[in-house]
């Protein structure tokens, strides 16, 4: 079965343009979120329109701010201090990776936790870390549990999970989350040994990786829920670029139970959950006041 994440999230993007005109009405206060982005890769810029678009639709007021390739680490981090003391702005997200002159680390300690809508700062990865309330979760994964929910239902308890990658952005956090879901969690990498087997395990699989079609039939399980994270770009026999996930769609959905295309799947399902999270951050700005 495919997981439909296009229509998950125009589902949940409705829900939040009603929330988003309840607290407008309610406190006279309209959500904002400032993209930051640095350089000029097409990649990005595309990604960066559609979340202007969506914020906008659902009536949320979006900023962005490009910057130039050669922008010092100094710039962006008094425009930070600014856009932290800015009370008309609710969400910050600098878009990564940033150019190799810049310390990314710095960079994302340097935004506000209350309005770090990524949930990359150490405050919000800390909350989540320890089952906290308050945390700003990193947007992708969100976006993979609730679209394992959607096939799985709400109880993922005792469910193997078996995830692929651990960066700070999807692995280590999907990985947390689905711990919190009480999920039998193995986190896997490039160092990792027999890394098909494992994955041959897992009721649900998350692939975040970043290798177009790594995973291959015979690593899935018969009727495991696979959420493929993977973005890659590739160029068919004909020259054209297509985008493609890091599962063999066609190859693995013969033997999974459920899995989300690319593109369509978990894509559209971060970008709802960023505004999900811009939301949020609106409400700790009340906190604040
Ligand atoms: N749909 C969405 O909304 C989003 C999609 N993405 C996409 O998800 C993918 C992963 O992104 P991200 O986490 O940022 O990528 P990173 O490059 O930061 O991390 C990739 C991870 O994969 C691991 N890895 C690399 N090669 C192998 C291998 N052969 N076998 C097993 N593990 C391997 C790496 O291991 P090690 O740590 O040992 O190096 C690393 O942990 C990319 O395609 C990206 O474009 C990312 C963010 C959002
Ligand atoms: N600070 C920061 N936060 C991020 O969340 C972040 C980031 N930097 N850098 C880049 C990655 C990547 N990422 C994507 C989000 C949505 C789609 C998406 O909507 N994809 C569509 C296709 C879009 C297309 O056609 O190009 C889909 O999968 O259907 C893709 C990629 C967020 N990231
Ligand atoms: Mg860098």
């Amino acid at each position: 079965m495919n997981i439909d994440g296009k229509l998950t999230a125009q589902t949940l993007r409705d829900k939040l343009a009603i929330e988003v005109a309840e607290f407008k009405s309610r406190y006279k206060i309209q959500p904002s979120l400032t993209v930051i982005i640095v350089g000029d890769d097409p990649a990005s810029h595309i990604y960066v329109k559609n979340k202007v678009k969506q914020t906008q639709e659902i009536g949320m007021i979006s900023n962005e701010i490009k910057l130039p390739i050669e922008t010092t680490e100094n710039h962006l981090l008094s425009l930070l201090e600014q856009l932290n003391n800015d009370d008309s702005v609710h969400g910050i997200l600098v878009q990564l990776p940033l150019p190799k002159h810049i310390d990314e680390s710095a960079i994302i300690s340097a935004i506000n936790p209350d309005k770090d809508v990524d949930g990359f700062h150490a405050m919000n990865s800390g909350r989540l870390f320890n089952g906290e309330p308050g945390a700003l979760v990193p947007c992708t994964p969100q976006g993979c549990v609730l679209l394992a929910k959607q096939h799985l239902g709400k109880d993922l308890s005792g469910l193997h999970a078996v995830v692929i990658g651990r960066s700070n952005i999807v692995g280590k956090p999907v990985a947390m989350l689905l711990l919190q879901e009480n999920c039998t969690v193995t986190i896997t990498h490039s160092k990792t040994k027999n890394l098909p087997e494992l994955c041959k395990q897992a009721d649900i699989l998350v692939a975040a990786v970043g290798i177009a079609k790594l995973v291959k039939a015979d690593w899935v399980k018969e009727g495991a829920t696979v959420i493929d994270v993977g973005i890659n770009r590739i160029t068919t026999n004909e020259g054209a670029t297509k985008l493609v996930g890091d599962v063999d769609y066609v190859e693995a959905f013969e033997k999974c139970g459920a899995i989300t295309p690319v593109p369509g799947g978990v894509g559209p399902m971060t970008i709802a959950c960023l505004l999900k999270n811009t939301l949020a951050a609106a409400k700790n700005s009340l906190q604040s006041r």
